[in-house]
């Protein structure tokens, strides 16, 4: 058996992504270990949060992190010290960014131009300025530098293959026209259980309060229900498709938040208060009933006319959109090659174990690159 090579790991955000993706990492290093043709040495030698941090200055791998996190003294450092402190690894790097902050993604350029491979469900890196994605990609060796490698398949639709379907179909020479949607698993469970087509359905604050307690929300849920989490996919969605979309906030997006809840000062202010607002959207509800429909919050990019929208639709109970479940995603690209029948992706489109699994699966993709 040939010996085995080093790949060190350093993992920002421990949060319901963060668990999920190093209970699954350290499942895949024993995997690695044992590989016949290409045994692989995985060292986590980084974890933090906000405010703590475990590392060695020995680049020793770290053993039961879970216990030893919470009891560290030690803050995490600045981001230029830590690319410091990985660039002189004794091996090749993959940071791994579980976070959904912007500091942290706006640093990418950083370590990638340094060597250091990323792989991320942070949305933030792709769908701020188009600066920020242009410099992302110039420093990446899978985009037009030299750097190291960067995949954000969960970035969009959690797990689920969007983002390496799109770049083949693109990459393949196909011409997509259209995309469009249920890309939130937010919005999903939400419409799915105030409104099933079966009838019924929950008040619209307590279907809130459960799809943040499921972990499908982003660590602020009015980031969902303003409309921008789906915003951010779309920006990414149409970017890959070829529009230079400037930001998340350069097309119309539908918000959810009550026009008196857009001052809460803080998520836990706004979930107190959101039932006060129940009425309102059983109204919605019950004008969408009135005509044999449902309410959804979808997206589209139309790609000939660079147009991208979400929002609110209503569709006949009939439709695939009306009758998804749980926190399920669809997604359907229309192209040249598929003609009048899109191709479509559906399925858990957040949660913890689901989203990891699009995160190590990148993973995977940096280690083959990195052979
Ligand atoms: N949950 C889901 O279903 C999906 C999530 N995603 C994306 O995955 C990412 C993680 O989501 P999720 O796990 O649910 O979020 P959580 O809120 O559960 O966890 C976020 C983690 O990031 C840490 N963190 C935040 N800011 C920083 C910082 N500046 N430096 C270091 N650590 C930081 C938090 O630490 P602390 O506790 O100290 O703040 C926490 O450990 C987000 O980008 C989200 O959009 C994508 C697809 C689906
Ligand atoms: N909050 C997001 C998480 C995944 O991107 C969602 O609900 O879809
Ligand atoms: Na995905």
């Amino acid at each position: 058996m040939p010996s085995p090579r080093q790949v060190f790991i350093a993992v920002i955000g421990t949060g319901g992504v963060g668990k999920a993706f190093l209970s699954q990492l350290s499942q895949l290093a024993s995997t690695l270990s044992r590989s016949p043709s290409n045994p692989t040495t995985i060292s986590l030698i980084w974890v933090s949060t906000s405010k703590k941090a475990l590392y060695h200055n020995d680049y020793q791998p770290l053993s039961n992190w879970e216990t030893s996190l919470p009891t560290s003294s030690t803050p995490p450092l600045p981001l230029p010290a830590l690319a410091e402190y990985l660039v002189k690894a004794p091996g090749k790097v993959v940071l791994v960014d579980n976070t959904s902050n912007q500091a942290v993604a706006d640093s990418y350029p950083l370590f990638l131009t340094q060597g250091i491979s990323i792989v991320t469900p942070n949305k933030k890196a792709f769908s701020s300025t188009f600066a920020l994605w242009t410099s992302i990609f110039s420093a990446a060796s899978n985009g037009t530098g030299s750097g190291g490698y960067i995949f954000h398949e969960s970035s969009v639709g959690a797990g689920l293959p969007v983002i390496s379907t799109l770049k083949e179909l693109v990459e393949t020479g196909d011409s997509v026209v259209k995309i469009e949607g249920v890309f939130s698993g937010t919005m999903s469970f939400l419409f799915n259980s105030f409104q099933p087509v079966s009838g019924g359905g929950g008040k619209f604050s307590a279907e809130v309060a459960a799809a943040k307690a499921k972990g499908f929300t982003e660590p602020d849920p009015r980031d969902d229900l303003n409309g921008l989490d789906v915003a951010r996919k779309l920006t990414i969605l149409a970017r890959l498709a070829g529009l230079p979309i400037e930001s998340p906030t350069s097309f119309p997006v539908q918000s959810l938040i009550p026009k008196e809840l857009e001052s809460c000062a803080s998520g836990d202010e706004f979930l107190a208060r959101l039932p006060e607002f129940d009425a309102q959207m059983d109204e919605l509800k019950a004008a969408a009933e009135k005509e044999g429909k449902v309410v959804r919050f979808v997206g589209s990019v139309d790609v000939p006319k660079g147009e991208v929208k979400v929002g609110l639709e209503k569709f006949d109970t009939s439709h695939p959109i009306a009758a998804l479940k749980g926190s399920d995603n669809i997604i359907a690209f229309y192209t040249k090659r598929y003609g009048d029948n899109p191709l479509i992706i559906q399925g858990a489109g957040a949660g913890g174990d689901v989203t990891a699994m699009g995160v190590t699966g990148d993973l995977l993709k940096v280690l083959r690159l990195l052979q």
